[in-house]
């Protein structure tokens, strides 16, 4: 079987955009995970699948498999690159166009500048939601935010962390350090994201303040390891940074990859996230 693709990335998060409307596609977790491998497939932090819709309203379907061939619920950057995806392939003619995805409707819009705006939808914020296990843990409140204890084995050595924690649809949790540079990302990240007060794991965060309108971030993703960037983590870190009363909206973000805008007006309201999508090659691989 042979299947076509395309290359592309925002921000460096890299994926793999599959053409599930125009070719039959229906691959393993295995394969996914095969597709996904830097040495033995064509190499990406997601794969991203463009199907029918199924809901009414919806223009398409997003479906996202990690890295590791899990498949989830939202990707961020990956959004982007989706609706320059079915924009370039003439899959739709909409400048602005609803998506369902497997944790609700999003919307993204190309804008006149070639920029890429996606409405992520509220971010969810109760600890049993996310979902995050808050029973018998004691918060500690700043701002309107709680920031929850997690006890790590770093190294031989018990460390505590403090992280907000909030659902874009996928979960993660966030917390502030003085210098993401010298984060103990690698070491800290997979043990925050297996942690077992996350039942589903989670996104790990590592933000830096360098203003109120301005941060450097890292994450450690659930299923794919540290990225280049995560559209869905800057989005949860800016929640958590204006709950915390540490950030004002709209809000840069510079990660390892590139630089991502998100703006946020508060409880109950959509999250913008801005960022580039850019296609880097096409090809088709013999599974
Ligand atoms: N890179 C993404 C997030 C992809 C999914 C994530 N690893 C998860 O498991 O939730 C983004 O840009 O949001």
């Amino acid at each position: 079987m042979k299947l076509k693709f395309t290359k592309m990335h925002g921000a460096g998060n890299d994926f793999i955009v599959v053409d599930a409307i125009n070719q039959q596609v229906e691959l393993s977790a295995a394969q996914w995970q095969r597709l996904a491998d830097r040495r033995f497939g064509i190499g990406a932090d997601q794969i991203l699948v463009v199907e029918k819709p199924t809901l009414p309203g919806c223009d398409f379907r997003y479906r996202i498999f990690n890295n590791d061939g899990g498949e989830v619920e939202q990707c961020g950057n990956g959004a982007r690159a989706f609706v320059k995806f079915v924009a370039e392939k003439g899959l739709t003619k909409l400048s602005s166009i609803r998506v369902e995805t497997k944790s609700g409707v999003i919307a993204p819009r190309l804008e006149a500048d070639g920029g890429i705006t996606v409405d992520m939808g509220a971010p969810v914020l109760a600890p049993a939601e996310v979902p995050f296990d808050a029973d018998g843990l004691a918060g500690t409140a700043q701002g309107v935010d709680t920031l929850w204890p997690l006890e790590l084995e770093l190294g031989g050595a018990r460390e505590t962390v403090l992280v907000s924690v909030v659902s874009m649809g996928n979960p993660h949790a966030v917390q502030v350090v003085d210098d993401v540079e010298t984060a103990p990302v690698d070491l800290s990240g997979p043990l925050i994201e297996h942690h077992p007060r996350f039942p589903r794991r989670v996104n790990a965060g590592f933000m830096q303040v360098l203003g109120r309108r301005h941060v450097r971030l890292r994450v450690y993703e659930r299923g794919a390891g540290e990225t280049l960037a995560c559209g869905t983590g800057a989005c949860a870190a800016v929640v958590a940074g204006i709950r915390r009363g540490l950030l004002d909206s709209p809000v840069r973000v510079d990660a390892r990859g590139g630089q991502l805008s998100v703006a946020w007006a508060g409880a109950g309201q959509p999250v913008l996230l801005t960022g580039p999508a850019v296609t880097v090659f096409e090809g088709e691989i013999t599974l």
